[in-house]
């Protein structure tokens, strides 16, 4: 690559937060190869909260990992703020994950340490980095999730939405430019649900940081402004939240004429792969009765502005 291509191509990759582009993983195991992600094309700009849903073995998680600097993908491409991951000595992975990426479980006991209080969980990660001023820190970052008040319980002696606010606060005592969260409501009740959304809403706000929450939590991901749906280990769909008229109203002067809009509409639409490719939604696919393999044709409307799908045979 010219030295002037390459320092294009470095621009356009810092634009983003997350840039897949074609990412695959496979797992190798004796026996048997698993394709968990096939080719997947991601862009998550700097600033974006967004959510990733699709059903059970879609490859959601194994996605999260590759993000997070857990796992390495098998081919393709992929930067996390403008690194190159594929590129990555494993001294590059430890200070990726102590710098730039923080991570929320759905499982508590990989965040948490029961035994000790909410605030010397927030300080262990600090404690492994060496960093200074620990006390105050944790203490702020306990005041942020709206814990401070819990400082000095043991972690077994609060319920588990507690729980997943002091694991918020410990994903980020290293101060990470993306948060990424694997189900963070799953295992809480609605309330809960979304005051850790509200949480994450306000991270992304006052402090600039990008969120990636996977979740099956469709009533979290109709509060998001975009979700994407993987499905066999490929980007397929993406639900954008069409801003309100009067949510643009609100925002363009200093008259406030609602408090707050919920009125919006999400839209669902189907994304293309930098090759074309496109993936049927389901019930797309049950109300015209066919199934992958077979052969569909496709056309444009007579004004050359819409495409139309017909089941091989008909008309
Ligand atoms: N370590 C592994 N070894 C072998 N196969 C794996 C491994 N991890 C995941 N897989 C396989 O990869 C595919 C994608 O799994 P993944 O866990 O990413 O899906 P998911 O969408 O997160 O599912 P869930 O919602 O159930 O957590 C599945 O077929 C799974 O069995």
């Amino acid at each position: 690559m010219s030295d002037e291509l390459d320092t294009i191509v470095a621009a356009d990759n810092d634009k983003y937060m997350i840039r897949c582009e074609n990412l695959v993983k496979i797992y190798k195991t004796s026996d048997v190869e698993v394709v968990a992600l096939q080719g997947l094309d991601l862009d998550v700009e700097r600033g974006e909260l967004m959510a990733i849903v699709g059903n059970s073995g879609s490859g959601k998680s194994t996605l999260l990992n590759m993000l997070g600097g857990l796992d390495k993908p098998s081919a393709g491409n992929l930067y996390v703020d403008g690194k190159d991951l594929l590129k990555f000595t494993d001294k590059d992975y430890m200070e990726y994950k102590r710098n730039t990426v923080g991570f929320v479980w759905q499982n508590n006991a990989r965040n948490l340490v029961p035994y000790l209080t909410a605030v010397q969980n927030v300080e262990l990660p600090m404690l492994l980095n060496g960093e200074h001023k620990r006390r105050q820190k944790a203490l702020e970052l306990l005041d942020r999730v709206g814990l401070l008040k819990r400082k000095n319980s043991r972690l077994d002696q609060m319920s588990g939405g507690e729980q997943q606010r002091v694991a918020i606060a410990i994903a980020l005592a290293n101060d990470p430019r993306l948060l990424l969260a694997d189900e963070p409501t799953g295992s809480v009740d609605t309330k809960t649900s979304n005051m850790i959304l509200d949480i994450f809403k306000e991270l992304n706000k006052d402090e600039k940081i990008t969120i990636v929450i996977v979740t099956h939590d469709l009533k979290l991901a109709d509060h998001i402004d975009r979700v994407v749906a993987i499905r066999d280990g490929r980007t397929s769909s993406e639900i954008v939240r069409k801003r309100s008229y009067v949510e643009e109203l609100n925002e363009m002067g200093d008259i406030v004429l609602v408090e707050n809009s919920e009125e919006t509409a999400h839209e669902e639409l189907i994304v293309l792969d930098r090759s074309g490719r496109l993936q049927l939604p389901k019930d797309f696919m049950d109300a015209l009765e066919i199934k992958g393999g077979d052969k569909v044709k496709v056309e444009l409307d007579e004004n050359g502005e819409k495409l139309v799908l017909f089941r091989s045979g008909g008309t």
